[in-house]
């Protein structure tokens, strides 16, 4: 059968050149977020998305890997795929032990379905409160979700954005496994790193230990830049003080990622090298580097290796 699936007007595609990193990764480095898109020959994108990208296999992420310096990944299941998690689990397979997965299941997914996200690598499963890339889930469908997941250890993640936390806020803390919040919960960046919108995530950050945070995604929240490209290792300053604010304050419950393929960036698409360039600025010493790729993304999704 031949999918043919067109690409959203005004894509961008993957850098195809990343530089590699001046930054020499810790070893046993994760990339604790990111994605593969199809392809949609093998693996066609979900009638319910709200986008189309470009393909991005795992051959391709995992050579991005190998070039970045980094060791393992965390791959996100994607909403170009909705509940299909057939590509994530093919890519978990491939990886060799060397990929862990988040998933999006349906409150009606089998015990066997379940089973066989677990022997795939799959550890937590997504809640996505961004209205342009999902349509609204029912509160008991979340929650059927997380009965089922308690059960096996997992974690939920969520993405939402920073305006929307208040509303948010009581259902997440009533949610009685780990979380973990994408891309530093989305704040604007325009706003005061002090003010009562950044103190608001923060407190929400310190009302249970086991919520986690990935301070990803400087490339998404920045207004002012300058792109990480042509060279640029002082990228997206305006987004600093506010990862920095979340790993200085909680360095054992923060995570990175690339976000490697990048869907949906308007403006430009970054060189993934000079992302990882931007490290230093967020986690300026090597011991809280540690800890951001290391031992956090090992406690979470390979707690069997932790210590060793
Ligand atoms: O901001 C986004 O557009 C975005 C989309 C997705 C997804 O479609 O799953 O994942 C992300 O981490 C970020």
């Amino acid at each position: 059968m031949t999918v043919h699936q067109e690409k959203t007007p005004g894509w961008l595609d993957w850098h195809p050149a990343p530089s590699r990193p001046a930054l020499t990764l810790p070893a046993g480095a994760v990339d604790a977020h990111c994605h593969v898109f199809g392809p949609a020959a093998a693996f066609p994108y979900a009638p319910e998305r709200k986008y189309t990208p470009c393909d991005a296999s795992a051959e391709q992420l995992f050579a991005l890997r190998d070039h970045l310096g980094f060791d393992r990944n965390v791959i996100v299941q994607a909403t170009c795929h909705g509940a299909d998690n057939r590509a994530l689990v093919d890519a978990l397979r491939r990886s060799g032990g060397r990929a862990r997965g988040v998933a999006t299941v349906r409150p009606g997914v089998s015990d066997a379905e379940l089973r066989e996200l677990h022997e795939a690598g799959v550890r937590g499963v997504r809640f996505n409160f961004v209205r342009r890339l999902v349509d609204v889930t029912p509160r008991a469908d979340l929650w059927d979700v997380v009965r089922r997941i308690a059960p096996l250890g997992w974690h939920v993640v969520l993405y939402f954005e920073a305006a929307d936390l208040a509303g948010l806020r009581e259902f997440f803390l009533s949610v009685p496994v780990p979380l973990v919040v994408d891309h530093l919960g989305r704040p604007d960046v325009s706003k005061d790193p002090d003010g009562p919108e950044f103190a608001e995530f923060l407190s929400f950050l310190r009302a249970r230990d086991d919520i986690w945070c990935k301070v990803s995604c400087p490339e998404r929240l920045s207004l002012t830049g300058p792109a990480a490209l042509d060279g640029e290792r002082d990228a997206y300053r305006d987004v600093v003080p506010f990862a920095r604010r979340v790993v200085e304050e909680f360095p054992d419950r923060v995570l990175w990622g690339t976000d490697w393929p990048h869907p949906n960036l308007k403006d430009h698409m970054p060189d993934d090298g000079l992302l990882v360039d931007f490290l230093p600025h967020v986690a300026p010493t090597a011991e809280l580097r540690q800890q951001l790729l290391v031992d956090n993304p090992t406690r979470l999704y390979w707690p069997e290796n932790e210590g060793s």
